[in-house]
């Protein structure tokens, strides 16, 4: 009886705490957007997007304010200028950031916020106080996220190379001892999925609880 009391009030202290925010990072083409679609998915009212503000042109099918904030370079300096980031950083030639309000937004609907972003970002985070879970989603080959480049048809021959020559530097960094907390090699997809999910169930579940109350 006192063993399950505890065990309640065990549960309630840690859904008091709060569910960590996630940063899911890894080189362009490793899967992220694929994983958290399906983690968005399957958790609609658990996790939210941290939706980054970029200087890069929209991709068909992308909607502003949904998958990014589009922005042009001097917009997004002024902001940078008057404070409002708490992360940004120069990638395959356009400018990325997570802004405070992004951040703000998803945190204030009571969801996990996931922030999708590259290594330098997670550098950057792990300066500020907003202590998350970092993972790096990773490629089985670089062939393989090559293809996986060419295949989604977003790249133009250019902007692939800078992004395959980023992949390089994004796997060597992410071998640093403790910057990841876990590394998922996205080779088959629902393995990879099935291993996020498993990782995050705590947080779930602190989420989940803390709805309920
Ligand atoms: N396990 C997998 N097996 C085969 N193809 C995959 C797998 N995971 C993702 N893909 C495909 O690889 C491509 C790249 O995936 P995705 O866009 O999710 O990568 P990303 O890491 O989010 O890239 P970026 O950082 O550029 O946004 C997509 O076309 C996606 O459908
Ligand atoms: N440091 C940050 N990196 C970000 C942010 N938003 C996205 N990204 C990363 O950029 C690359 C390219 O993205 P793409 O959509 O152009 O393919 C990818 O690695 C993202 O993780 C951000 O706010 N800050």
């Amino acid at each position: 009886m006192i063993g399950q009391r505890l065990r309640g009030a065990i549960a309630r202290a840690a859904a008091m705490q709060g569910p960590r925010p996630v940063v899911l990072s890894g080189p362009s083409g490793a899967g992220k957007s694929t994983l958290l679609k399906k983690l968005l998915k399957d958790y609609e009212n658990v996790f939210g997007f941290s939706v980054s503000h970029t200087t890069r042109q929209p991709r068909p099918g992308e909607v502003n304010g949904r998958d990014y904030h589009f922005v042009t370079r001097e917009e997004m300096q002024k902001e940078i200028d008057a404070g409002e980031f708490i992360e940004h950083a120069e990638f395959s030639g356009n400018m990325y950031g997570t802004s405070k309000g992004a951040v703000q937004a998803v945190q204030a609907q009571n969801q996990i916020c996931v922030l999708d972003i590259d290594i330098q970002g997670v550098k950057n985070i792990k300066k500020t106080d907003l202590n998350p879970i970092y993972i790096s989603v990773q490629p089985p080959s670089i062939d393989i996220l090559e293809k996986r480049l060419r295949d989604r048809k977003t790249e133009t021959e250019e902007s692939l190379m800078k992004r395959l020559t980023a992949a390089h530097i994004d796997l060597e960094l992410s071998k640093e001892p403790g910057l990841f907390d876990l590394v998922i090699i996205n080779d088959d997809l629902e393995k990879a999925y099935s291993e996020l999910k498993e990782t995050l169930q705590e947080e779930i579940k602190k989420a989940q609880e803390s709805r309920k109350s």
